[in-house]
Order: structure tokens, then sequence, then C-alpha cells
């Protein structure tokens, strides 16, 4: 298990037999500050398959929050259970506690499988909850920035492939409906694009089929996996992770990939792949960071202008990561990586200055 870990700081197992919560957290690195990242439900079928997703989602986390320029570390949370059937109130109360445990280590939301009203429910056992409903004193739903954040990434990309950043006049294919891929693909229609769309879900499709009557982009319902083989411009994976592999890139038939699923690529090699193959690749973490930044707000004093100027924001940096891609003749997956890395060392280097809240712990008089 500690070779397995190597490279993260912490994992912890999570045990009550009462509620029957079964939860993971994972802590990679807390040099910018506090872990943060959200809470997966997902009805794992083997503890291995968990610890494997928490520990790329938490890694993740800290190139996330060092791509967005938030003073937080990287951390995540897996709970194994089915999310239509296994939640209960208790449960995430039970998972407040042991949050709480951290001691302020590891700030925590939601992701896919688990929703704010989840987390109102922790919230009474601990106060590292972020993504809280506006009633509840939180910024409210994170998904909405996060799908703002996916649009900005859009029109970054559609800039360097057509030199314009408009939306409409292209097709897009969208893989998930939920809480972000429903707000993109909506925008999407709105704006006159026509988009092909997959859910697991029958509901989400019908939600967006109903929606999108009467607007001015087209939409296209196909099943499963054919979502990767469409003649669309740009794929936007907004469900699971490791979708960009060796045998979804072989169908692409897209000019990019932008999309807000955490962990796209089932390898760092997949981005060098997709790059051979001419598809420009938005890297995950810059691009879905509008979450992030809406919750990390939180834990200041809330101010939406703020969160709305860091989102807008995604679009600079993913022109950015894109130029260094380009001039460096690397991978925009790699370029990313380094673009993150640069900052935590320089980050690392900064936090050796002594000041007066790092006292020496001998020092008790003070
Ligand atoms: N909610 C947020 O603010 C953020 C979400 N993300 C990532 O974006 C992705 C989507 O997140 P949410 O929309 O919040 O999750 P969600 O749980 O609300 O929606 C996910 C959707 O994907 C569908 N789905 C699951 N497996 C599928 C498959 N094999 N094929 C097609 N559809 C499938 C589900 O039925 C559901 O409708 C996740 O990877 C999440 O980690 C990343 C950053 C922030
Ligand atoms: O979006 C959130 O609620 C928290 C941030 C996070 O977990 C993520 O960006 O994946």
């Amino acid at each position: 298990m500690f070779e397995r870990i190597n490279g993260h700081e912490q994992l912890l197992f999570c045990n009550d037999e009462h509620t029957g919560l079964k939860a993971i957290i994972a802590i990679h690195n807390t040099t910018l500050g506090p872990a943060l990242g959200g809470c997966r439900m997902r009805p794992y079928k083997t503890t291995d398959e968990a610890i494997e997703d928490v520990l790329r989602l938490s890694k993740g986390m800290t190139y996330k929050c060092a791509a967005a320029d938030v003073d937080f570390g990287g951390g995540k949370s897996v709970i194994i259970g089915d999310p239509l059937t296994d939640r209960t109130p208790e449960m995430f109360r039970a998972f407040g506690q042991f949050v709480e445990s951290l001691n302020g280590r590891f700030y925590t939301g939601t992701d896919m499988g688990t929703t704010p009203n989840d987390f109102v429910h922790a919230l009474k056992e601990t106060n590292c909850i972020v993504g809280v409903p506006e009633e509840y004193g939180g910024n409210g739903d994170s998904s909405i920035p996060t799908a703002e954040g996916v649009l900005y990434g859009l029109k970054a990309t559609n800039n360097v492939l057509f030199g314009s950043e408009d939306l409409n006049g292209k097709t897009y294919s969208i893989q998930g409906l939920g809480k972000v891929g429903y707000k993109v693909a909506l925008q999407l229609l709105e704006s006159g694009a026509d988009i092909y769309v997959t859910d697991i879900n029958e509901k989400a499709i019908r939600q967006i089929a109903d929606q999108a009557e009467g607007l001015k982009g087209n939409i296209k319902v196909v099943e499963g996996d054919e979502i990767y083989s469409v003649p669309a411009d740009v794929f936007v994976p907004c469900a699971l992770g490791g979708v960009i592999n060796d045998e979804t890139i072989e169908h692409l038939k897209v000019k990019a990939v932008v999309g807000s699923a955490n962990n796209q690529l089932l390898r760092d090699e997949h981005g060098k792949f997709l790059q051979e193959r001419g598809i420009l690749y938005a890297p995950d973490y810059i691009v879905n960071a509008g979450g992030l930044i809406q919750v990390a707000d939180e834990l200041y004093t809330p101010n939406k202008a703020r969160v709305l100027a860091k989102t807008r924001a995604i679009y600079d940096t993913l022109m950015e990561i894109y130029t260094q891609s380009n001039e460096n003749s690397i991978s925009t997956a790699e370029a990313a990586n380094q673009f993150c890395n640069d900052r935590i060392e320089s980050r690392r280097k900064r936090n050796s200055f002594f000041s007066h809240d790092k006292r020496p712990k001998w020092n008790v008089r003070n």
C-alpha cells in the first residue's frame, strides 16, 4: 500500500457499521494549503477500484488548485455505494464526523453521485464542508461555474481551431448529462450549436430533449459507446474519467476534447496520443476548475464577482497552455503539468520563509 500511495500524503479508510458508510479520503499534497476536493459516490465493484479512483482524483485536485491559483492542496473522497439507493442523511453525518477528525486538513463537498443537500447533513458534524446551498451560508451549486468554465474552454479551443470563439455553427458530442453536462448542453443549444448526447440515465436524456424543443440548435441522442465515433467538432466528456484510452482514441473523429470529467486521460501518455492524431486536448483540470473556484471562495468572505473573474480566467490559462505546448513541442497535458509543477515548486520555496505564525513548537510562552 505504501508503494501504491507514493506521492500522496495520506489515505484514510472510514468505516461506520451503523450507517453502512464505507468511504476513503485521500490527501495528495498540501504544499499550497489544506486539501480540498469533492466526494464521489459510486457502486465501485471492488475496494481496489475505489482506492484507484480516489488516488487519481486527489492528485488531479493538486494540479487544479495550482492552475486556478487558489491556496488549497489536493484531496478527494469516495463513498462506496449506489447513489440511487444507498445514500441516507445519517451516512453523510457519519462521513462528516470522519472529515472533522482531520481537523482542517481536508475540506469536501459534492462530486459525481452526491448533491449539496447531502452535505447539509455532513455540515452538522463539521465546518470543513464546501459547496453548501445558499440558505445554509454557502455559494450554492458549484456545477454552475464548472459548466461556465467548460464553455470558456470551448471558446478558447474554438478560437485556436477556427479563429473565432463562436460556439454556434459547430457540432459537439456530450457524454453525461448530469449537473454539469446538462448545463453545458443547454447553453450550446441556446447558442445555436448542434449536439450529440448520451447518458446511461434515461431521465437525463428526456430532460434535455424536452428543453431542446424551440431552441436554435439540434439534438441527436446516441447509445453508449457510439458517442466516441460521431462526426462532431469537439468531444465534451462530462461523466466518468479514463474515457480517453487506446480503444476510444481510435474511434474519435473530433478536432478537440474539452469537457468537465475529471481524469479524462486513462494514462498521461494518452495526451501525447491525442496530439499525434491531431486532436487538441484541453487538460481537464484547467477547464473544470469553476466549481473549485466557487467552493474555495466560500472559505474566504464569499465574493461572486471574484468567482466570475477567476472562472473567466480559465480562458486565458488554457490559451497559455496551448501556447506553451506549441512553443515547446510537448502535448497540452505535459504543458499543463509543467505549468502547475512550477507554481507548486515556487510556493514550496516561499513556504520556507519564516513568519510569526510558524513559531517553533517549544516556544510555549507565546
Ligand atoms: N459538479 C462539479 O462542479 C464538477 C464536476 N466535475 C466532474 O465532471 C463530471 C460530471 O460531474 P457531475 O455533472 O457533477 O456529475 P453527475 O453525477 O451530476 O452527472 C454525471 C452524469 O453522467 C452520467 N453517466 C455516468 N456514467 C455514464 C456513462 N458511462 N455514459 C454516459 N453517461 C454516464 C450519469 O447518469 C449522470 O447523468 C465528473 O467526472 C466530475 O468529477 C469536475 C469538476 C467539478
Ligand atoms: O466542485 C466541487 O464541488 C469541488 C471541487 C472538486 O471536487 C472538483 O473540482 O473536482
